[in-house]
């Protein structure tokens, strides 16, 4: 384990078998709508890129990237488009990928953007959710783990843009972020 972990929350090979499973459910409600995925970068592309090779359908991807924390822990409450989307979404089946819904800010603005365009559809399913943390309505249509009010990484999950490339999902040591 990383030094700078002070637990690991969920493993490398409980998130494979989550990601299966939801590739599966995912593949059976998206059977011939072609959805068009949508990674939201940087902390969902290793969720993202293992999802859809559970997904057994024809489907489109896309990257979008928004920023709502910065460099470290608190959300500023400010989104802002930093990458759009390259695909129309006028008529298509969407389907938002995220690492963590923390606040529900960042999708709420997204899915409040993408439906704007007129998509057929507009879902999320996130890797992980952390209700404790909601200040919005917002409740993904599907979900891996719920996790506690606890700073995760790894997966994905990045503090200062560190610790993404770890293969399992971790408590931060509070030390680390504290000073
Ligand atoms: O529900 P919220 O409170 O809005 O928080 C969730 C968002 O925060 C993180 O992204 P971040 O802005 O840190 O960018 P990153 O994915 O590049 O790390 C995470 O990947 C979600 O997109
Ligand atoms: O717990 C978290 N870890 C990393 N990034 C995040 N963005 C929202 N919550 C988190």
């Amino acid at each position: 384990m990383h030094d700078d972990i002070q637990e690991i929350l969920l493993s490398e090979e409980v998130i494979q078998n989550k990601v299966r499973e939801l590739g599966k459910q995912l593949s059976q409600e998206y059977e011939g709508k072609n959805p068009l995925c949508i990674c939201v970068l940087k902390g969902a592309a290793p969720f993202m890129a293992d999802l859809v090779r559970r997904m057994e359908i024809p489907l489109e991807m896309d990257f979008m990237a928004v920023s709502s924390y910065g460099a470290y822990t608190q959300s500023s409450g400010v989104v802002r488009i930093v990458k759009d989307l390259d695909t129309p979404v006028e008529g298509r089946h969407v389907l938002v990928v995220e690492d963590i819904i923390d606040s529900g800010l960042t999708l709420s603005y997204l899915l409040e953007l993408l439906r704007g365009r007129n998509t057929a559809s507009a879902k999320v399913v996130t890797l992980l959710d952390k209700p404790t943390r909601r200040t919005t309505g917002l409740k993904p249509d599907y979900s891996g783990f719920e996790v506690p009010d606890a700073f995760v990484v790894g997966y994905g999950l990045d503090y200062a843009e560190k610790y993404r490339n770890l293969p399992y999902i971790g408590v931060l040591k509070e030390e680390i972020y504290s000073v």
